[in-house]
């Protein structure tokens, strides 16, 4: 559905993306994850034809982005940072506007229009004023105006930036749920590291404009990170006992901690704390430690991508 080599685009002297060689296959979902200025909407919009690329090539939905832009972009919904709906008009008219301009029928953009209001939600304020649209609902209907010619490819630029949580959830939902019904082939950039861990079985981290992992979430967090099971004592004496008895497993020890770094920590635990008490070493306390793709990019770069500090996922054992 995508295929790259070497897409690079410079702007003066700064090479907001560097060489960049993407295949995404016919219905996967992709999230594009870094940090600021990373390189993610330039990418994107080479890819819908907004902009050209300095260096390489770029094939979308079959087509060149630069020599063939009208095919490339009947074949693809693009929503970007900004809403794309104008605000004095209705929600459902828009739609049959946008339906229009894609070339359909007035039938063929109602009966379009009537069924994306209402896969994604937007029945109750479909006949609203957009400007008295919340800013969840003004998203979604940016998604329906960006589906409404059936594109097979959906392009979402930072989808949820600006949402609450709630309706980021809501709007994660949606976008999931018209996957499922129609597969079409998704990609987003984010910098919410939750919703490409949660949404995406792809996951491909861009870093000064470059593809620096490109994975699953979770073989990506296995592969960099692996998991950690954190075991405390009451005392050293009994930490440093323990640590002997686990000597396999290589432990290191903290005082009356021992840190030991595993892949499948939650399944390996209950036998660990066995162990211990087999050995007469029972922990007081145990704490499973799973890697976020913050941890993914942190070994990568040796920086942060989080922002506000997202939570760990963490999973507290009482023993
Ligand atoms: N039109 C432009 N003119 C000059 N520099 C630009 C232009 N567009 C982007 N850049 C620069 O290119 C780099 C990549 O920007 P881009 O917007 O692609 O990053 P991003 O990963 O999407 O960031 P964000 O998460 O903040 O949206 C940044 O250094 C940005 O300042």
């Amino acid at each position: 559905m995508i295929e790259t080599q070497g897409l690079t685009k410079h702007f003066k002297d700064v090479r907001a993306v560097d060489g960049i060689d993407l295949t995404v296959a016919p219905g996967e979902l992709v999230a594009l994850l870094g940090p600021n200025g990373a390189g993610k909407s330039t990418t994107l919009r080479m890819l819908t034809t907004l902009i050209p690329p300095t260096a390489g090539t770029a094939r979308v939905a079959g087509f060149d982005v630069v020599r063939q832009q009208r095919e490339v972009r009947l074949r693809i919904g693009y929503i970007g940072q900004g809403n794309g709906a104008g605000h004095s008009q209705r929600g459902r008219d828009e739609l049959i506007s946008q339906g229009r301009a894609y070339g359909l029928g007035v039938r063929d953009a109602r009966t379009r229009a009537a069924t994306l209001i209402d896969s994604l939600g937007l029945g109750e304020v479909a006949d609203r004023r957009v400007s008295s649209l919340s800013g969840g609902q003004r998203r979604r209907l940016d998604i329906a105006m960006g589906l409404i010619h059936s594109p097979e490819l959906l392009f979402l630029d930072e989808p949820s930036t600006g949402l609450d949580p709630q309706n980021r959830a809501n709007l994660q939902e949606h976008i999931l749920d018209l996957r499922a019904r129609h597969a079409t082939t998704i990609v987003l950039t984010t910098h919410y590291l939750d919703e490409a861990d949660s949404m995406a079985e792809r996951v491909i981290v861009v870093d000064h404009g470059r593809i620096i992992a490109d994975d699953s979430p979770q073989r990506l967090k296995a592969e960099h990170v692996g998991d950690r099971i954190i075991l405390g004592f009451d005392h050293e004496t009994e930490a440093a006992s323990a640590a002997s008895a686990l000597g396999g497993l290589d432990p290191v020890r903290e005082g009356t901690r021992l840190l030991i770094a595993t892949q499948e920590a939650p399944r390996r635990v209950t036998g660990l704390l066995d162990d211990l008490r087999a050995h007469g070493t029972p922990a007081a306390e145990v704490e499973v430690v799973r890697p976020t793709l913050d941890d993914v990019f942190l070994q990568l770069t040796g920086r942060s991508l989080r922002e506000g500090g997202a939570a760990d996922t963490r999973e507290l054992v009482e023993v």
